[in-house]
């Protein structure tokens, strides 16, 4: 069954289109990346799911289905109680997940508390599950304010925010543009991981083509608001349609010849890593 259903969506900035009749279909457990340049529409699509639209954009047509219900016109008092719960979002300005001046584990103590009926140390108890599920030192990590933490350990306890409630739909916007190659290698797995246990469909936002090598299922490749081409994910990057993906592929070697090394040294010798 499709967890999301995007039917022929259509925004506009007063006369300039920005989103033009846009159709995606996510199934549970499936993976779709949405890729294109800088300004092509893919965040705003991201917004417009969860009810986060800027307002100087209006929704011109089309339908929004989160597992057969339309949601497009949904109040914000409703989308509340979607997001966070029934879809999350993981944005690449991970500071912005959390309050600077209040503590990790309180912010997933008062989301946990907006949303679940639980007691006090059944949501302790699951936050730290999730941070330690992110391979992060959980009892410290719920203790710290998120300054105390890198960029990697933010990102880290945003994905375990996101998804401890085990949403439906999680939307990746550009999550490891603001990290080293290294983390983002990390914080990709992350996500696969934690979409294989929960079964959750993935929106995952980039502009990398590297970054949908490895898990995602279906691509999507947008260009000024359209998409031009969309599909199983092996059979464009060995047959692309559309000029503009054969222009994005060739631009990107790793994507078609063997996997790039990057070398890090380690105290002792250096070790090779593959980049995904
Ligand atoms: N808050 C906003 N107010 C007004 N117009 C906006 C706003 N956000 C986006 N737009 C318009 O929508 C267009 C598409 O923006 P969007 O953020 O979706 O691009 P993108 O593909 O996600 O780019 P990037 O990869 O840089 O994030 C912009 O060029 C702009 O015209």
């Amino acid at each position: 069954m499709s967890v999301l259903k995007i039917e022929n969506l259509t925004i506009k900035k007063q006369e300039e289109t920005i989103v033009d009749n846009v159709c995606i279909d996510i199934k549970a457990g499936e993976w779709l990346a949405l890729v294109g340049e800088s300004g092509s529409g893919k965040s705003v699509t991201a917004t417009v799911i969860g009810g986060l639209l800027p307002k100087a954009l209006k929704i011109e047509s089309g339908n929004i289905l989160l597992e057969n219900q339309n949601i497009l016109n949904l109040n914000e008092r409703a989308f509340r109680k979607i997001r966070g719960k029934q879809i999350s979002y993981i944005f690449q300005d991970y500071q912005g997940a959390f309050s600077p001046f209040i503590k990790i584990g309180k912010q997933f103590d008062e989301m946990l508390a907006s949303h679940t009926t639980w007691k006090k140390r059944e949501r302790v108890e699951l936050t730290l599950h999730m941070l330690d599920s992110v391979n992060l030192s959980a009892q410290q990590v719920y203790n710290n304010y998120p300054f105390q933490l890198s960029g990697g350990q933010v990102q880290r306890a945003a994905i375990a925010i996101a998804t401890i409630l085990k949403p439906k739909l999680l939307i990746a916007d550009e999550p490891t543009t603001a990290l080293d190659s290294l983390t983002s290698l990390k914080v990709l797995e992350l996500i696969y991981n934690l979409k294989e246990q929960t079964g959750c469909a993935v929106l995952f936002i980039t502009h990398d083509l590297r970054h949908v090598k490895k898990y995602a299922n279906n691509l999507s490749i947008m260009l000024r608001g359209k998409l031009v081409e969309y599909g199983d994910k092996k059979e464009i990057v060995e047959k692309p349609k559309h000029e503009y993906t054969k222009q994005l592929l060739s631009a990107i070697p790793p994507l078609r010849n063997s996997p790039t090394r990057l070398l890090t040294i380690n105290t002792e010798k250096e070790k090779e890593v593959t980049i995904v």
